[in-house]
């Protein structure tokens, strides 16, 4: 009773049959169109609310906050990650406990200062290499990114990185991009609403196989640093965590060796898969809209002038490069339907009652590319984060990381990744579309996060400058 209206369902499947499984987004929109900002679906057998635009996100995320901040339940993603880690675990005591120790390790080892950037600049000499080495040339972008976020998250994480090259960082971003693309894809879909087919032999199963293969890497790294850590002087996070383990003892507390496995694939996989799909995006569309490139050049050349490197605090300096981040970010779209919420008692949202347990998809992309809200939706436009001024601003619909409790809790890391690298990027080359690049793609492939599709981009150096 005044449930949300939604599509009738069909007994087994719900509504699955009515979506593109591919792709829900274009059908989201259209069921928002017909039902409202909150409408229901159903996935099997279980109800579903939808969320979108940014009023009904806002009175979700942030004015109801804890009634939102719930993880489904006995979803595949549940099982892969086996209620441990943070990304999925459900809200209460153990979730706040890792939570908060990852945000506070985040800062410890940079986040915010100094060595976090040292990290990010030494990661980007990798990419400056790899794209000297193509300068004149054109290159296919596509992993490039990945790498040098996997590595940047694993020197935080572990305090290794991997050259370039190595055959099993190229295994970590394969599995991590197909489990992105299979995590809320039509296997996934099919496995959550059809519970009797999990036992089969079906591609579900890669998943499960990739997680195997990558709890085992993880827990590896885990034993070599109980052997060479030394107590009270952590060299990373998991020296760090084992440090925490050992003064907790056995604390009843949500802190275990098991947890830390999966804890560390979370942050490892949320680190990887996102800033990469941003970056990419990003030289899709400086490379196809030379004004706004060259005018981000103009800035930071003025900015920086003869400084050696940029730095972070930079950024208050550069409102331009500010907006075409920004701006790369909303048309980046890279995790389009969030991770799902569930709420976590009897709720309301805009006047309907939602019973506790309700899974809960916040649809970002929606208040992304709301039209009420942004004065170019349908255009990549930096213009879209400056006043008349030319003064940098974040409407509220800006909302690529999620709100509330449940927010992403990298968006620091992320968002100092995406500064550095561009910016001494642009410093030192120009990107241009190839001349036989075709028409570009924007379209983005679907999944937990979104990705563009393939391109080439021509490298040349820029003058003088530094970098
Ligand atoms: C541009 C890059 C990124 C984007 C767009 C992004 C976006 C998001 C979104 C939308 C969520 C879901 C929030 C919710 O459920 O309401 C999330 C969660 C999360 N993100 Fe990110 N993220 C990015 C980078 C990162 C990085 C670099 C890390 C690594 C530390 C990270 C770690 C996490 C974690 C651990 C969660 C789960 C938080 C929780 O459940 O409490 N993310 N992110």
């Amino acid at each position: 009773k005044n449930f949300p209206p939604g599509p009738r369902p069909v007994p087994v499947f719900g509504n699955l049959l009515q979506l593109n499984l591919k792709n829900p987004l274009d059908d989201l929109k259209k069921l928002a169109e017909r039902y409202g900002k909150v409408f229901s679906l159903y996935i099997g057998s279980r109800p579903a609310v939808v969320v979108s635009g940014v009023q009904a996100m806002k009175e979700a995320l942030v004015t109801r906050s804890v009634e939102f901040a719930g993880r489904p339940q006995g979803l595949m993603i549940n099982d892969i990650t086996n209620n441990k880690g943070v990304v999925m675990v459900n809200y209460g005591s153990y979730w706040k406990e890792q939570r908060r120790f990852a945000l506070m390790m985040l800062r410890n080892f940079g986040m915010g200062k100094q060595s976090m950037e040292e990290r990010i600049l030494g990661e980007i000499s990798h990419i400056i290499s790899h794209l000297e080495k193509n300068a004149g040339k054109t290159t296919d972008p596509q992993t490039l990114f990945h790498k040098a976020a996997s590595n940047i998250i694993c020197s935080v994480l572990f305090g290794t990185r991997y050259e370039h090259d190595d055959e099993f960082l190229k295994l970590i971003i394969r599995i991590f991009t197909e489990n992105s693309k299979m995590a809320n894809g039509p296997w996934s879909m099919a496995y959550d609403s059809l519970p009797w087919l999990r036992g089969f032999p079906l591609p579900f199963r890669k998943a499960f196989q990739n997680m195997e293969t990558m709890k085992k890497f993880t827990a590896d790294l885990v034993a070599q640093h109980q052997k060479t850590r030394i107590p009270g002087d952590p060299r990373d996070f998991v020296d760090s965590y084992l440090d925490e383990l050992e003064k907790r003892g056995d604390d009843g507390s949500s802190f275990s060796e098991r947890q830390l496995v999966y804890f560390l694939l979370d942050l490892h996989f949320a680190g990887t898969d996102t800033t990469s799909n941003g970056l990419l995006t990003a030289f899709l569309y400086l490379t196809t809209h030379p004004d706004v490139q060259e005018r981000c050049q103009r800035e930071i050349d003025v900015v920086l002038g003869e400084k050696e490197q940029a730095s972070y605090e930079d950024r208050h300096r550069m409102p331009y490069v500010q907006a075409m981040i920004h701006e790369v970010q909303r048309v980046a779209d890279t995790v389009p339907l969030s991770v799902f919420h569930a709420t976590t008692k009897d709720t309301q949202l805009m006047g309907y009652d939602i019973p506790k347990g309700t899974l809960i998809i916040p649809n970002l992309s929606s208040v992304l590319n709301e039209e009420s809200q942004w004065k170019f939706p349908h255009d990549f436009n930096p213009e879209n984060f400056l006043n008349q001024q030319g003064e940098f601003v974040k409407p509220e619909a800006f909302m690529p990381f999620s709100a509330g409790p449940r927010m992403c809790l990298g968006e620091g890391l992320a968002r100092m990744e995406l500064f550095l690298v561009l910016v001494t990027l642009l410093r030192r080359f120009q990107f241009v579309w190839p001349e036989d690049g075709g028409v570009p793609d924007y379209t983005l492939v679907f999944g937990i996060t979104q990705t563009p599709k393939p391109y080439r981009m021509g490298i040349r150096l820029r003058g003088t400058q530094r970098g």
